[in-house]
């Protein structure tokens, strides 16, 4: 009898497992228990169902020597992860139902739980939806990051201005991770190396220890789970008791201080490469203890290094653990005793790297300087690596090198260090060919490759999305979860009207509860029957919240210089946190909600135009905002968005886009019909034709007198009357420096926008294009991505 094996769950079970936990868990009385302590005691009733996946996961893996992968990420923006992992086992309704019996309602016990906001954005989330992909198909895998102990600050507004708080999820006990201090490893700085018997040995300067923390990540049916092993910095040596007892208090806990400073706390910036050697220190805590454990499982069961890459695939989340290759050959050479030829096909043969940005200001370039004091060894390995490139390739024409003008390239690095390099969409990889990589992807033609992003369907629709989801179950069955190429199925009900006005009404349902919200947290009261337009992502000139917002006053003109006319009532939804020394974007973020005061306080506009900005964007509230969204806005500047995941949630619940044709964009509209598709604006090659013309922005403002009228409002302080000068700043950049083409896609996206508005009026062909949105994003699941990194690039199978 398998002690583990869970009996079958019914509701009395399960309730009476709640009971356990609150009483032997958390030592609480039902008659005294807090929502807190309710949402502890059913953390653990539900956490007790995933160990049973989870181990005989880890047993099957260890008995049949299966290939593992390994995602090292400096980002996991995971979320809530309670009301997931219930769906995922199968329990919501049981779990909800026995919370009910003990007088609790899930919904607000689950809403008490924090956010893991161990990210900034999309790559962070993206890690997050193919941890649980990879398990949903049995894929045997770790993940690898740092256990933040402040993630993502937390956004309030002051007179519409951003101000930022450290976040802080761990103050309360976190239920779903297993501290593991027996699996912990020594991470060394500094200091020298030294060559001793043709041998480089390195003699680090000061070190910290790395000390593990595993979260399950249970897959769809609760068929198998993998590990997120979360590294946190912990000092080597011990509690100063003498300096202590000298009364020298700080003195005594400096160690503890100077090492958890490692993993204290999230970098926030997620477009701009700071260079500071925190963050460096950070990379490679999180690299060289990944490696370290890989290295150790690894020859727990085999002994010949040379066969690794045959069970071993490690993937890079964009250049932050490029560091990996330079970790990997010092272990093999100074560690094992491998030579460095051998040492680096190893390496290469084990490693992937994923891009997910051209912003040059992203790209990490680590002076020479920095590197070479912080990791002398690494710096050693790192120009080794140069030079057998080079001499690999004597013919090349240009210079391909990763040192380059005291600087250390990453991205370079990564790529001569990986065997397969891929974006993150088929514009973007063809992006990374032309315009990032073009010497290297000369000498190595097939190195890059795609595997456009995809998100999880359990999270971002079965769970967001309840009303939409069982309409989806009754109307095509389940099973859709994961295999979404089955909500194809739909197509044939779409002709049917009664289905069409399910859809409606399922959309309109989110919407009357998202405006319940809305009014709560940020006092504004929307019509739910208006055009939900929405725009939730991270603050920033490419991603064009000010195009947003400057077509969102000139509609406001409109509308008071028309009084009379039949205006399409919207409310603009923006969500979005803007990096703390990110002056521009902080300026945008005071603009919309400038703006927002003065609209939604205008009695000649009265509910024909809203706007909202709730503060504090996080995942819970993409969950929130997605099933309630009309309009989905991804109008960055073409070439700029690498492939955005937000386009593809949105979507999938029945979102229209209107969009440019950048990042993953293209494939939406291929897929969903480029006539369910509001379209617009420059494409990313003649995007960068229109910066030929210097003036390309006076001569587009001049070209639209809509725009001249909303930079005059703009400059004259319409939106600022206590400070009339607030925005000149804004009104000049567009004019002389717009380089992400605000002015040029102005009247494109306002005549799309009068799209939009026409094809709302008719409510029953929005439903048909919304429903045939969601019937053909089947391509855009997590686990189709997940797949194609399995075949192409990790070379791994499913165990199930
Ligand atoms: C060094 C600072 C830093 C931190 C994070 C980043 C990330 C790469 C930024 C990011 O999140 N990129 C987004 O990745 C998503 C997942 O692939 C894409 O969908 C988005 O288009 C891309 O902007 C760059 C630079």
């Amino acid at each position: 009898m398998n002690a583990l094996a869970p009996q079958p769950v019914t509701q009395d079970v399960f309730r009476s497992e709640i009971l356990r936990h609150l009483t032997f868990t958390v030592g609480k009385d039902a008659a005294h228990a807090s929502v807190h302590d309710w949402r502890m005691a059913l953390s653990h009733a539900l956490r007790d169902r995933i160990v049973a996946p989870w181990f005989s996961a880890t047993r099957r893996t260890w008995a049949e020597d299966r290939k593992r992968v390994y995602y090292l990420s400096m980002e996991f923006l995971i979320g809530r992860i309670l009301e997931d992992a219930s769906i995922n086992v199968g329990l919501r309704e049981i779990a909800g139902a026995a919370l009910a019996d003990l007088g609790q309602d899930f919904a607000s016990v689950a809403g008490t739980e924090p956010d893991a906001a161990l990210g900034n954005g999309g790559l962070g989330r993206l890690a997050a939806c193919y941890m649980e992909s990879m398990a949903t198909l049995g894929c045997p895998a770790y993940g690898y990051g740092i256990r933040y102990e402040h993630g993502l600050f937390r956004q309030e507004f002051n007179g519409g201005h951003q101000v930022e708080f450290a976040e802080d999820w761990l103050s309360q006990k976190h239920p779903w991770e297993f501290e593991r201090p027996e699996c912990a490893y020594d991470i060394g700085f500094k200091g020298q190396v030294e060559v001793k018997g043709g041998r480089s040995v390195w003699h680090p300067g000061e070190s910290v220890r790395a000390s593990a923390f595993d979260t399950p990540v249970v897959g769809w049916a609760g068929r198998w789970a993998n590990t997120l092993r979360l590294w946190a910095a912990q000092p080597t040596q011990h509690f100063d008791l003498k300096r202590f007892n000298r009364g020298e208090y700080t003195a005594a806990a400096e160690p503890e201080t100077l090492a958890r400073t490692i993993s204290r706390v999230l970098y926030p910036e997620d477009t701009t490469h700071e260079g500071k050697e925190l963050r460096l220190k950070q990379e490679f805590f999180l690299t060289s203890a990944a490696i370290q454990d890989i290295l150790r499982r690894y020859l727990d069961t085999h002994s010949d290094l040379r066969a690794l890459p045959s069970k071993v695939a490690i993937q890079m989340n964009d250049t932050h653990p490029a560091l990996a290759g330079p970790e990997l050959i010092r272990l093999l050479t100074d560690a094992h005793g491998l030579p460095f030829e051998e040492a680096i096909e190893i390496a290469r043969s084990c490693l992937g790297y994923t891009n997910h940005t051209l912003l040059p200001e992203a790209l990490e370039r680590w002076s020479t300087w920095l590197m070479g004091n912080v990791l002398p060894r690494h710096m050693q390995i790192i120009e080794r690596i140069d030079e057998d490139h080079l001499a690999s390739h004597p013919k090349r024409k240009h210079y391909v090198g990763i040192v380059k003008h005291h600087e250390v390239r990453m991205g370079e690095l990564a790529f001569i260090m990986s065997h397969r390099v891929n974006g993150v969409s088929a514009l973007h990889s063809d992006l990374v060919k032309e315009r990032l990589f073009p010497e290297l992807h000369a000498l190595h033609p097939d190195r890059i490759i795609n595997q456009t992003n995809g998100v999880t369907p359990r999270r971002w629709l079965r769970m967001a999305n309840p009303a939409l989801s069982s309409l989806v179950t009754n109307t095509i069955g389940s099973g859709w979860e994961d295999h979404l190429d089955r909500l194809r199925e739909l197509e044939p009900h779409v002709e049917d009207r009664g289905f069409r006005d399910a859809f409606a009404a399922a959309k309109r349902a989110n919407k009357a509860a998202t405006s319940n919200w809305v009014a709560e947290t940020t006092g504004v009261r929307v019509d739910p029957g208006a055009l939900f337009d929405v725009q939730i992502k991270r603050l920033h000139e490419y991603k064009r919240q000010l195009l947003n917002i400057l077509q969102t006053i000139s509609e406001w003109h409109e509308i008071r210089e028309n009084p009379q006319a039949d205006f399409v009532p919207r409310v603009k939804i923006f969500g979005g946190k803007a990096a703390p020394g990110y002056v521009v974007a902080k300026e945008i973020i005071h603009l919309i909600n400038d703006v927002a005061e003065v609209i939604n306080n205008d009695p000649a506009v009265g509910d024909r135009l809203k706007v909202v900005y709730p503060a504090n964007y996080n995942v819970s509230m993409a969950e929130r905002l997605i099933p309630a969204s009309d309009l989905s806005e991804q109008i960055s500047t073409a070439g700029k968005e690498a492939s955005g995941t937000g386009n593809m949630k949105l979507a999938l619940n029945g979102a229209l886009t209107i969009g440019t044709l950048d990042g993953a964009n293209v494939e939406i509209r291929d897929h969903v019909g480029a006539e369910n598709f509001f379209l617009f604006g420059l494409t990313a090659h003649e995007a960068v034709e229109r910066r030929n013309d210097p003036e390309h922005s006076r001569h587009a403002i001049e070209a639209c007198e809509a725009l001249q009228v909303v930079l005059q409002l703009l400059a004259e302080g319409r939106f600022s009357p206590d400070q009339t000068d607030r925005y000149l700043g804004i009104v000049d950049r567009v004019w002389h420096h717009d380089y992400f083409l605000v002015a040029s896609d102005f009247a494109a996206y306002r005549d799309a926008q009068r799209r939009v508005d026409d094809a709302y009026r008719d409510p029953d062909g929005w439903a048909r294009m919304a429903a045939l949105n969601t019937a053909r994003m089947g391509f855009f699941s997590s686990d189709r991505a997940v797949r194609g990194y399995m075949k192409e690039i990790w070379k791994t199978t499913s165990a199930l």
